[in-house]
């Protein structure tokens, strides 16, 4: 019998069989290069967190699991980040290194994102950049990074493992990353706060969970939806905490919540970066059309038979929420495998 899903994966029986034999030989098994992708595919399609699931066939998937040394690791995710932005178009990709296997662990990641902002922790209690990451820089500090130039928006290294013991420390060359100014189409004094934001969003910290096999490092990028920056990372008092300033420099009344002076300022503020991005030519979609994208994807999926699992409080955009049709409907969560997972890990 073929599997309904993947016709070109012929039949199942025989493969089940090689599978069961080489797990009885050596504890666990390998996937073809066909399951893999197919498997990252659909573990991005069982996604329920995720608003961007439309396009989940176009996953390109770097198959690396010869690769399991931290130094060639490191190499690996800064080609990524080229392959994954060439030019400033960007291009949903995953790269896969080696998994676990008994009595060999795979690599470990130890960053949540490929590309994160230092949190430099001041004698004063302050945090210079994002204070999400000032534990995490503390901790590379003492584990020798000198630290970068002290600005809000240092890049981190990567801190990436293969056996217990310290991590190796890679730096990101600045070409590998690219960023873009933050400026508004109307508000000049925008530049004069000096804001940037780095352009490929990379999870490096969950597990793809394929088939009862563990790929514990799996860099996996899309391109941003424009409040995830401008409603969240810019905008969280626990963050860049940058609706006060904003606010002031439009003249709102910041002493009553009655003015709704937080609203405003966000509005601005999700302005400017989908401004800015459309400005650079760097791929990024707002919350109205990724959410219209959204349904498109689950109509399609009930229509293909398959239950689409979905978070309602993850794929409601934290903007303006009713004024998107995804507000507007229940959804069921339930959870599908293959899947990206997040796995409680020693590191933590
Ligand atoms: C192509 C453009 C994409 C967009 C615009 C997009 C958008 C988003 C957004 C806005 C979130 C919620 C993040 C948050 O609230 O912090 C999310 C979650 C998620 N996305 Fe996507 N996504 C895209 C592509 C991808 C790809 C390529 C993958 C994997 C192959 C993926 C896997 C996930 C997963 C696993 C989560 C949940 C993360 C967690 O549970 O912490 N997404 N996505
Ligand atoms: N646009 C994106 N956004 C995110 C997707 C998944 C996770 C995150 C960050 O999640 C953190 C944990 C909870 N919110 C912040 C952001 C993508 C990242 C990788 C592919 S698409």
């Amino acid at each position: 019998m073929f599997h309904a899903e993947n016709p070109a994966a012929g039949p199942v029986e025989p493969r089940l069989r090689e599978v069961r034999a080489e797990i009885g030989r050596t504890g666990t098994y390998t996937h073809t290069p066909g399951e893999l992708v197919f498997g990252a595919r659909a573990a991005w399609r069982n996604s329920g967190r995720c608003i961007g699931r439309l396009y989940w066939r176009s996953l390109r998937v770097r198959d690396r699991r010869h690769v399991r040394d931290p130094r060639q690791v490191a190499a690996e995710c800064v080609e990524h980040l080229r392959d994954a932005a060439p030019g400033r178009r960007i291009r949903p990709t995953v790269t896969v290194f080696a998994p676990d296997r008994p009595g060999a662990p795979g690599p470990r990641i130890w960053n949540e994102q490929l590309i994160r902002y230092a949190g430099y922790e001041m004698d004063d209690g302050s945090v210079v950049g994002d204070p999400r990451y000032a534990g995490f820089t503390t901790m590379l500090r003492k584990l020798g990074w000198p630290g970068g130039p002290g600005t809000p928006f240092d890049v981190l290294p990567l801190a990436v493992s293969a056996d217990p013991g310290p991590p190796l420390l890679a730096e990101l060359p600045g070409d590998a990353v690219l960023e873009v100014p933050i400026s508004h189409p109307v508000h000049p004094w925008f530049e004069e706060l000096g804001l940037r934001w780095h352009a490929v969003p990379a999870i490096s910290n969950m597990c793809l969970e394929i088939g009862g096999v563990c790929y514990r490092a799996a860099p996996f990028n899309g391109w941003y939806m424009g409040t995830e920056i401008g409603a969240r990372n810019l905008a969280d008092e626990d963050r860049y905490d940058l609706l006060p300033v904003v606010a002031r420099r439009m003249g709102l009344e910041v002493g009553n919540d009655r003015s709704l002076w937080r609203d405003h300022a966000l509005v601005e503020l999700n302005v400017a970066v989908l401004h800015s991005f459309e400005k650079a030519g760097v791929t990024m979609t707002d919350h109205h059309t990724e959410a219209r994208r959204f349904l498109i994807h689950l109509e399609r999926e009930e229509r293909a038979g398959r239950t689409c699992p979905a978070d309602w409080s993850w794929i409601v955009p934290p903007i303006s929420g009713s004024a998107t049709p995804v507000f507007h409907r229940y959804y069921t969560d339930v959870r599908l495998s293959p899947a990206f997972a997040h796995h409680p890990d020693s590191l933590e």
